[in-house]
This record gives structure tokens, sequence and C-alpha cells, in this order.
């Protein structure tokens, strides 16, 4: 083959910015998140002191992969201001738990929710990687997001603003945008795309894609764009609408499809 090639290929790792594998910093909030939710652990801390135990190891874990992490700055303050806010982290996933448990009738049980629903598992890796980004730790908010997108289908940005109690229901092929707001107690479905409307470069530090007010329930592959675009409170987008300017609280946006019913003649 080509020296040059060879070459190229060798010039290419100079300027590569230095980060932990992948598999690393997604096996760090794994363990962060068996330690909150037993539901998803293969052992239990046997003592109170054994969880405080615990705590530290994955708050050094933190800094070991923020100091192999090229940029990243004031490794400890920051490490620590994520842990001083872990119990405020935890009880927004025990929010987003019980809009799940109470928000879907198939789901029977706290630990099937914790254990088993995709829904969940997106949530807590977004809120992880969003605490994260909100301290300017570079790198790690988006391996995390695309590891937990990887597995469910689910793709949150770690930028988007998600309130309280957040419910998605199944979920694959669900996309947040950077700059989304989300109210408390917001249920969506499959497949529904809250983006951009446009994809311009030079729009990268404003507000893309919408605000979803408090309330609000999306049904699957609804497709709501625009950075100006608000879903008053309380409304219900249905399934499939497209939809690229504000409703008012309290609406219901429907898609009506047009359906051919065609009998087929039954040949004796
Ligand atoms: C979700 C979405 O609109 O993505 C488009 C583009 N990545 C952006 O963030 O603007």
């Amino acid at each position: 083959m080509d020296k040059q090639f060879y070459q190229q290929i060798f010039e290419s790792q100079k300027g590569v910015p230095a980060v932990p594998p992948n598999h690393v910093i997604a096996a760090w909030a794994d363990a962060l998140i068996c330690l909150l939710f037993p539901e998803r652990a293969d052992c239990f801390p046997i003592s109170i002191d054994e969880v405080h135990h615990k705590l530290e190891l994955r708050e050094k874990e933190l800094k070991a992969i923020m100091e192999l992490t090229d940029t990243c700055e004031q490794v400890s303050k920051k490490a620590g201001s994520f842990f001083r806010r872990l119990p405020e982290l935890y009880r927004l996933l025990n929010t987003d738990i019980e809009a799940i448990l109470s928000g879907d009738p198939a789901a029977k049980t706290r630990f099937e929710v914790i254990r088993a629903y995709p829904g969940f598992f997106a949530i807590a890796y977004y809120r992880i990687a969003h605490g994260l980004l909100s301290l300017q730790i570079p790198h790690l908010p988006r391996i995390l997001t695309e590891h937990a997108h990887g597995i469910t289908g689910i793709d949150i940005h770690p930028g988007a603003t998600i309130g309280a109690y957040f419910c998605i229901d199944h979920g694959s092929g669900t996309v947040i945008g950077e700059s989304t707001l989300i109210g408390a107690h917001v249920k969506i479905y499959q497949g529904v795309t809250l983006g951009a409307l446009s994809v311009d470069k030079s729009l990268m530090d404003r507000k893309r894609h919408p605000t979803v007010e408090d309330g609000v329930v999306i049904y699957s592959n609804a497709t709501i764009l625009g950075g100006d675009t608000v879903i008053g409170s309380n409304s219900i987008v249905g399934g499939n609408v497209w939809l690229t300017r504000s409703i008012p609280p309290n609406s219901k946006v429907y898609h009506r499809p047009s359906i051919d019913l065609v009998e087929q003649e039954i040949l004796e």
C-alpha cells in the first residue's frame, strides 16, 4: 500500500484529544446508577458506611476519568460539585420513575420500570450527562447520552433541559435536540422528534429546538420543529403530527390521515 497513506493515518493522530475509552465512561455511569437504584445492581451495600464509601469511590473514578480527559479543568472542584448535586439528581430520577409507573398501564412495578424500561435508562444517562455538561465538563456528556442512544434508540442531547416527572414510553427513534426546553409532567412516545427547523451551522448558538410546557403529551412519531415553537401547557399532540408553529395551552392537535379501504371480492 502507498506509504503516503500510512503517513496520513499516522499524522491524523496528532491533535486528537485524549479521552478515556467510551466503555470506561459508560461503566462509571452504570455503576453510579446501580448504586442509586439497587434494582439494577447485582450486589447491595451492606451498611450505610458502605453506601458512603461506594459514593466516594464513584467520585474518585469520575476524577480519574476527568484527569485523563483533555481540556478538563478544575477536576476536584467539578467532580465535588457533581456529587454534591447528586441528591437532586436522585430526586428527579425518582419523579421520572413515578411518572413512568403512573403513566403506563403496562408498567406493573417500580422494579420493572428501573430494570426494564428503556425510557428510564435513557433519562438516567441524560440526567447524569446534563449534570456534567452544566459544569462545563467536556466530551463525557455526549459520550454518555450516545451510549444510552445505542442501547435504547432514544437520542437525548445532554444540553436539553428537562423538568421533573418526565415519561418516555417505548421511546425508540425519539430525538430531543440540544436546546429543547421541556417542563414538568411531560409524556412522550416513540419516534417523537423535538428538532430544529434549520440546521444551518451559523445557528449553533441559537435556540433551535422547541419548548414543551408542563403537562404536555406527545404521541408517537410527532415531529415538532423550531426554536420559537412553544407547545402550550397541558396540550396533546397526536401521532404523526408535523408542527412548526406554537400552539396555546390546552390545545389538541391531530393529524387527519386519509385512508382508503377497498373491500376485496371473495372468490368462491
Ligand atoms: C434534533 C435536531 O434538530 O438535530 C439537528 C441538528 N443536530 C441540531 O442540533 O440542530
